[in-house]
């Protein structure tokens, strides 16, 4: 039976909003971390928390590149704090340079334990990626 009680739907509803946690970048994924990805420790492993922002930068990297392109480099990453089983991971990407082949993308992580109402910013790092054509060398990324 629905909740009928208005105060307390108004606070189920601002809670389920599920708003941007900052104000720059695409929410570019959203996940939650699972017990498959943990690390001997427990805490979610780097590994895991990589290949998503590896998957956020190279999703927006296809939009302006129009077709395949792979990752070159990935620069200044940091890991703030751990991130743990059940957290809310939110991956926002920002396009910070686009060349003659490639592409900046900065990449910021948030997590959110599942019953907090707010979380905090827990990864980020630049990623390069390269236009590449079908034989897998670089190519001009189209101006439109
Ligand atoms: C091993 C893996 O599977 S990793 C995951 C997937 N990634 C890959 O497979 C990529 C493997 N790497 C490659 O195939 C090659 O390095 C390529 C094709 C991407 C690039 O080859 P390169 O010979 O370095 O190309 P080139 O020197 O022409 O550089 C291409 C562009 O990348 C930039 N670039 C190359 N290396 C870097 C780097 N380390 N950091 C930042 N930018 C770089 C260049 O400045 C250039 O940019 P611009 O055209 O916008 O001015």
């Amino acid at each position: 039976m629905l909740n009928t009680e208005t105060g307390k739907l108004a606070l189920a509803q601002q809670f389920s909003a599920h708003g941007r946690q900052q104000e720059d970048g695409v929410l570019a994924i959203r996940a939650i971390a699972m017990p498959a990805d943990t690390n001997p420790a427990g805490d979610i492993f780097g590994g895991w928390l990589m290949s998503q922002m590896d998957l956020a930068a190279g999703n927006m990297a296809g939009r302006v590149s129009q077709g395949r392109s792979a990752t070159v480099a990935v620069e200044a990453m940091q890991f703030l704090h751990p991130v743990k089983v059940g957290d809310e991971v939110t991956l926002y990407a920002s396009l910070k340079m686009v060349g003659r082949t490639s592409m900046r993308v900065h990449v910021d992580v948030w997590a959110r334990n599942r019953f907090a109402k707010e979380g905090q910013k827990v990864t980020n790092a630049d990623f390069v990626f390269v236009a590449l054509d079908e034989d897998g060398n670089p190519r001009e990324i189209p101006a439109t």
